[in-house]
């Protein structure tokens, strides 16, 4: 058995160099939408990037683009160092990152609040998304910073869960995400972009965009959805 290529992919790695600067490129994908994206990765032969539909905005117009910075957690009783570990985690998120916390499936405790969101932000976090809870939901609100979770709940996870690690490849329904991926939430939910590929799917949703403005035109113009197809649109 060889496991070398299988332990290098899942220990913690070096980021890989992107075309444009990491700012650009998710502010790009921002101007998009996850259906565009979505589409470009089917053409990859991906089709479980998005993670489960009930992880969903706190609002509708709440819109995320930035770079994954995993958390991994599971129930847990213990409390000792527990504030300790999860400051250290808070001070090691970076610009232009988006926290994303594979909670083992946790049905219980918010695994982000108020002051979290405030601390984060100080480090140009942009969002979160959460396999699991929020509470203070109104001070994040307030705070404009764009939340996907499951469940809402007063359940702080002191003494109820606890993280085991962070920036290390976690797995949220199906799909895997490495640190550094691309993360995209939006109305429709969230999608994971590999960070590998994603320049190129970029430039394919941004085509995608302006496309679809000619296909929404024929239809506007009275052409049937037959006819739309023949001259080249789609659904
Ligand atoms: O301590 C917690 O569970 C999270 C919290 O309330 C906050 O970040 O404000
Ligand atoms: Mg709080």
């Amino acid at each position: 058995m060889n496991l070398d290529d299988l332990k290098a992919k899942r220990g913690r790695r070096e980021l890989s160099a992107l075309p444009i600067p990491e700012k650009e490129l998710c502010n790009r994908f921002q101007e998009v939408f996850t259906a565009a994206v979505n589409d470009v990765l089917r053409e990859h032969g991906l089709l479980h990037q998005v993670l489960p539909s009930n992880i969903a905005p706190l609002k509708p117009e709440m819109k995320v683009c930035a770079v994954a910075f995993t958390v991994k957690g599971s129930k847990n009783l213990t409390i000792e160092s527990e504030m300790e570990q999860r400051a250290k985690m808070l001070e090691e998120i970076g610009d232009n990152s988006v926290v994303v916390w594979d909670t083992s499936g946790d049905d219980e405790s918010a695994q982000w609040g108020e002051v979290m969101t405030m601390a984060s932000q100080k480090r140009g976090c942009r969002g979160a998304v959460i396999d699991g809870g929020v509470r203070d939901t109104n001070k994040v609100l307030e705070l404009d910073f764009p939340v996907f979770c499951r469940y809402r709940t007063s359940n702080g996870m002191l003494g109820r869960f606890r993280m085991i690690d962070w920036q290390i490849p976690v797995m949220i329904g199906q799909v895997f995400i490495y640190p550094g991926d691309i993360i995209f939430g939006d109305i429709d939910g969230v999608i994971v972009i590999p960070r590998d590929i994603a320049y190129d799917v970029l430039l394919k949703s941004e085509y995608i965009k302006e496309n679809e403005k000619a296909i929404k035109q024929m239809v506007l113009e009275g052409l049937t959805p037959s006819e739309v197809i023949k001259k080249g649109g789609y659904f």
